[in-house]
Parts: structure tokens; sequence; C-alpha cells
């Protein structure tokens, strides 16, 4: 028995056939729209969509296999019933062929009808429900986590790589590239997935509350603590602890952290006695910790207790296709939360997408499409309504005046260069200009650094262990 959720039109000129066909549908339980011609159809699946369309050949204003055709260019394509008078079954042969899903002939039988509309819409639903698993797979879905890039395909490949070792993680990445997402992810594939998972931000604690939200307190501890608390690492006793923000934790908490990473126990405040946890830590940050180091803000020993195992998550910039299909993927959810049909994104939109470097990463993407599905009233995201800020933006190479300049000087032998030749040349500028640094070199040119690493070797400007040697954050997954 249907539950009103489904929605039919019925398109009929004979005004009698129309309301006979509406009431028996509503009736048995269907939300029924009615039109009396081609092109009001269409626009009233257009504007409010339609799960299945029992339309008559013969129409005013065009036949019902010009509407067949067009529903067919639809995003979310409706089914089709075709009704085509009696003695015309080659027509209606033809209108299975052009991707009616069935057809009726005059006079209608209801009975049959009804049998014809519930097995119509309960193949819609299937299709839907395979086209939706499918997608979970083709879309790169890991973990909620979507992408089908290569450096995400690496990325999905190393967490499976270090979720089953012990020992800590450390996640690096720019702000809003999904560091917390991975570690869900680590978490999921690891042995504790069944144990709990806990997330902290370290940049949003208090100082002198760091000790007992990380280890717990007893009650009496101090003053306000009237109950004993358990902490972080007793909640994920059994599981994971995300340490989002580790490059903001104070100096004093870092030598606690790693002391309990190396001896497994904690003691609560106020308590005399160690308790023992097993916790595995993944800590997470956009800082660049080395820096974080060498300014005295980062004790050596606990970054090099977490980076044996870390992973970076690659800024949305250099996933190249993956910002299509996220931003499909959170048109789809704000679609579903705003209860909107908005179909996609224009050219000039997907241009300006493109266009723009993302400093804010997936977050900052989620937010824009959000916003777009909020301000379009129609069915398709154009770039009118995108922010000003990406509108305005202006890719990278027009953006830098000196760009000629510096192609000039590259080029400036009597010998035209060879694009490797301008390749070597600029490496070394870019080199020459972050001191030597290769995260950062590998920032500006906009690659990976394992991109960086295979060029620097192929032209013969370091080996792989020079480069491993100055880089203290180069993970060993990533060699
Ligand atoms: N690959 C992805 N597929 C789908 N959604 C994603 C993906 N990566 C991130 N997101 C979404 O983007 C948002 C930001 O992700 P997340 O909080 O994990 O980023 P973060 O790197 O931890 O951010 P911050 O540096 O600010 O802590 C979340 O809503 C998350 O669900």
């Amino acid at each position: 028995m249907p539950d009103g959720d489904e929605r039919i039109l019925v398109v009929e000129d004979d005004q009698g056939l129309r309301e006979l066909l509406a009431e028996e549908l509503g009736e048995t339980g269907y939300t029924v729209g009615v039109a009396d011609n081609a092109e009001s159809a269409l626009t009233r699946v257009r504007e409010a969509g339609a799960d299945l369309v029992i339309s008559d050949l013969r129409l005013p204003g065009g036949d019902g296999m010009a509407l067949l055709e067009q529903m067919a260019g639809l995003h979310e394509r409706p089914g089709f019933v075709m009704i085509t008078a009696f003695g015309t079954i080659a027509q209606a042969m033809q209108a299975v062929k052009a991707g009616a899903d069935d057809f009726l002939t005059k006079p209608l039988d209801i009975d049959h009808l009804l049998v014809v509309v519930a097995r119509v819409l309960e193949m819609r639903r299937l299709r839907r429900q395979v086209a939706r698993l499918e997608s979970l797979v083709d879309d790169g879905d890991f973990h909620g986590m979507r992408g089908t890039s290569r450096p995400m395909r690496e990325l999905f490949d190393q967490i499976r790589l270090v979720a089953p070792a012990q020992g800590p993680v450390l996640v690096l990445g720019e702000s809003g590239t999904g560091k917390e997402q991975v570690a869900r992810a680590i978490h999921a594939e690891s042995p504790m997935a069944k144990g709990p998972f806990a997330a902290v931000n370290c940049a949003g604690i208090p100082p002198d509350l760091f000790e007992s939200e990380f280890f717990g307190h007893e009650a009496g501890a101090f003053t306000g603590a009237s109950r004993t608390r358990k902490g972080l690492f007793e909640e994920a006793d059994g599981g994971s602890l995300l340490l989002d923000e580790i490059g903001e934790l104070p100096m004093a908490m870092q030598a606690k952290l790693l002391r309990v990473m190396e001896n497994g126990h904690i003691r609560p405040v106020g308590a005399n006695r160690e308790r023992a946890v097993n916790v595995r830590v993944i800590a997470a940050t956009h800082r660049d910790l080395a820096a974080r180091i060498a300014a005295g803000d980062f004790r050596e020993d606990l970054f090099y207790r977490l980076e044996s195992l870390t992973l970076e998550v690659p800024p949305l910039r250099e996933r190249g296709e993956d910002l299509d299909l996220l931003a499909a993927h959170f048109l789809q959810r704000c679609c579903a939360a705003q209860d909107r049909r908005v179909q996609g994104f224009a050219d000039a939109a997907v241009q300006v997408l493109h266009d723009y470097d993302w400093p804010g990463n997936v977050r900052e993407l989620f937010n824009v499409v959000q916003r777009a599905v909020t301000f379009c009233r129609g069915e398709v995201i154009d770039r009118e309504h995108l922010p000003v800020r990406l509108r305005n933006h202006q890719p990278r190479d027009q953006d830098d005046p000196s760009a000629p300049a510096l192609l000039a000087r590259l080029a400036d032998g009597p010998v035209l260069p060879t694009l490797e030749d301008i390749q070597r040349r600029y490496l070394r500028h870019v080199l020459d200009q972050v001191g030597g640094n290769k995260r950062r070199a590998a920032a500006m040119l906009g690659i990976g650094r394992r991109t960086l690493y295979r060029w620097l070797e192929r032209e013969g400007l370091a080996t792989a262990s020079e480069l491993g040697r100055d880089e203290p954050a180069a993970s060993s997954a990533e060699r």
C-alpha cells in the first residue's frame, strides 16, 4: 500500500479520463497531480518533480513521445507509462523502445493500471537503490570519505596499512582537509574498531584543565571537582583517541602525554594510584611541527614518538577530479537536508569552482555548496550563487605579475630550452626561494611532496636518502 510519498503526474487532455485516473490513484494512496498538455506537464515535473508520469500518446501542444524524450533528459528521470489508443500497439512498442517503462491501451482497465503503476514504481525504487549503492563503491567512499583521485586512493591505501599496526599515528594536513575523518577511518580499519573513538581539540582546552580532561580526576581533587570524572584516556580505553591540533598542546602536557604513551598508565588528578589504559593515539595538526620544535614550542621526543606512522592528507587543490565528485556529493546532502531539488552546477559555476584554490579545503567547499543551495531558487547552481571571493579569484598564473618575467629569464639563452630544461631550472629557482625547504617548495609548486621527491631524484638534484634526512615530518609510509 503506497504511503502518499510517491507522486504521480497524469497527463491527459480528456477531462473525464484525467479525473477518473486522479481519483483512482489518489484513493489507492498516491499523491496525484494532473496536466492537460505536454508543456505544462514538463514544467510541473521540472519544478515539483514526480516519481511517475502517466501520459496519453496524443496530447495538445506536443505529443507524448516528445514528452517522454524530454523526461529522459532530466537528472532524476521519473518512471513513464504511455497510454495509447486501442489498436496502436506498434506505437506503444515504439514508446517502450524510446524509454517508457510500460504502456496501457484504451479503454483502460483500472485494476491492470494499478498493477502496472505499482510495478513501475517498484522498479524505479530498485534502480535508484542500485545506483546509490554503485555510487558508494564507484565514488570511492572510504568510511564516509569521498575520493577517487590518485592522492586520495594512495591515502586510503596508507590508512589500510597503518590501521592494523601498533603505535600512534600522526595525521598532517591543511585545515579542513579531513584529518578527523582520516582518524575515524584509521579507527574503523583497526583491530580496536569495536572499542570507543574519542576526539578532542587541544586548541580548545584551557591550560589548567588539560590534565583533568586527559586523565580525569577524583572527587575533591581541586575546587569545583565535586565528583570523580573519567578523562579522555579512560573514555577511549580499548579504542582510539584523536588529539586534534596536537601542535597547540602546552609543553608540560606534552611531557605527560609522552609518558602515558610510553608506559600505558594514567594517574587521574588527586588519585594516588596509576591505572592501565590501552589507547591508540592518533594526533593531527595543520601546523609544521618541525618549525614548532625549532621555535621551542614542541618536544622533539614527542614528535619522534608520533611521527613513525605519518599520513599526509592532500589539500583539495591537489585532488583533481575529486572537486566535482565532492561538490556533487555535498549538493545531494544539502538538497536532502534543505528539502530542495537542485539538479547540478552550470558550466560557468564549475569553472569558478575549478579556478579557486580552496585554502579552507573540503570544509570550505561544503560551506560554499550549502550557501549556493540556499541562494539558488531554480534547478541549477550558477556563478552568481557562489561567494564573491570565489568569483573574483584570479587563477594563480594571472595572479603573479612576475611569472612572464621569470619565464623570460629561464629561457634567456640563444636556443629555446625544452620543457624539461625549464622544469629543472624552475625547480632550482623555487628551492632557492624557500631556502631548500622541500615542504614549502612542494606547496609553492602546487604538487605533493612525493611528486617533488620524484622530480628531484630524476633531475639528479638529490638522492632519496638525502631527501629524507632533512625532512623530519616525512613518514615511513611515504618513503
Ligand atoms: N573526503 C571527504 N569526503 C566527504 N566529506 C569530507 C571529506 N573530507 C572532509 N570532509 C568533510 O569536511 C569537513 C571537514 O573535515 P574534518 O573536520 O575531518 O577536517 P580537519 O582537517 O580535521 O579540519 P581542522 O584542521 O579544521 O580540524 C567535515 O564536515 C567532513 O565530514
